[in-house]
């Protein structure tokens, strides 16, 4: 289920909102879309999910156009806006079962499926329950379940992290590292960077409509970091430990957070070891020593230079 994004433009009036889009997502892999507020990021998942027209462009969701072929993209993909619609009137497995027939599922196929989604997605127990009275966790888990209905390949999921609790948030990337077990193509858009990190094989960052760079995160972290990032500890004496850092060469930056010491070495095979034997050789005590991996959060504040919103 591969995705191919064209030079997508969408323009209102005066407002580029995607200016010249271009980039692919790779089948089966799970991609953070990232970018500031108003960057672009809604109306580009509109347009993949045929809710919207670009003025130009085309997304070709495995081989087929939005554009020409909406009705064949459908079927293929399953789309979580950000905020659950507020139906007053319905109950869960009402709504749930509203789309499973707008999909076209007939029984008993319909009530399997249904039945299955519920398991999955944990919104069982309050089947019977009106979506306007649920917690925004549990909206959140409506609002997958119905893009899950029709199991499509490709799910497009619009900040679905946005307004959840800790617990909650642990609770969707569980049930979104499922999804993406059983080969599922996932584009996430969210702010809560760190947790994007953690869970996507790619990124891809947009600011005002244009896009500042994609690729897989392996391939983006090793292209925009050539240092590495080390937080040390010495039980409270950290402006010695700054100092002695500091002078060390190969360190690019350091600076005291806390009761530690960050420090930004240039990645260099043995450059750790010889900063430690260095403060070891000075008489500074270390007593702790982790690597940091950076994160889309270091990738995103570089490019847009600290305009994240
Ligand atoms: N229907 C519309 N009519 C007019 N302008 C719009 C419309 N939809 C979006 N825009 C504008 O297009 C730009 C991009 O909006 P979009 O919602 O796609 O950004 P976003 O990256 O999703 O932002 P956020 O992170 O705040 O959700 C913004 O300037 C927005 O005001």
């Amino acid at each position: 289920m591969r995705v191919e994004v064209h030079h997508l433009v969408r323009a209102f009036g005066a407002t580029r909102a995607v200016d010249d889009l271009t980039f692919t997502i790779e089948s089966g892999k799970i991609y953070g879309f990232v970018g500031p507020n108003g960057a672009g990021k809604t109306t580009t998942m509109r347009i993949m999910a045929t809710l919207d027209l670009p003025n130009s462009g085309d997304i070709f969701i495995d081989g087929y156009s939005v554009v020409r072929e909406p009705e064949k993209v459908r079927p293929l993909i399953g789309f979580m806006p950000d905020s659950l619609p507020a139906h007053r009137d319905i109950t869960v497995a009402e709504y749930l079962d509203f789309f499973a027939r707008l999909h076209g599922l007939r029984q008993p196929e319909r009530a399997q499926t249904l039945k299955a989604v519920e398991a999955f997605t944990g919104v069982g127990p309050i089947r019977h329950k009106l979506p306007a009275n649920l917690s925004k966790g549990m909206k959140q888990r409506v609002s997958l379940a119905r893009a899950l209905v029709q199991d499509p390949q490709f799910l497009i999921l619009d900040e679905p992290a946005a307004g959840l609790d800790p617990k909650a948030r642990i609770e969707l990337r569980e049930l979104i590292l499922a999804l993406a077990a059983q080969g599922k193509t996932l584009f996430i858009s969210s702010h809560i960077l760190g947790e994007l990190t953690e869970i996507c094989d790619g990124t891809v960052m947009i600011e005002q409509g244009r896009l500042l760079q994609a690729g897989t995160m392996d391939h983006l972290l090793a292209k925009h970091h050539d240092e590495v990032r080390y937080w040390l500890g010495n039980e409270g004496d950290t402006a010695v430990l700054y100092e002695h850092c500091m002078g060390f060469p190969g360190v690019t930056f350091s600076q005291v957070v806390k009761d530690e010491v960050e420090v930004h070495l240039h990645k260099e095979a043995g450059a750790a070891a010889a900063l430690l034997q260095h403060l070891l050789a000075q008489g500074v005590v270390v007593n702790e020593c982790r690597r940091r991996r950076a994160g889309l959060e270091d990738m995103f504040l570089e490019m847009t230079r600290g305009q994240l919103q």
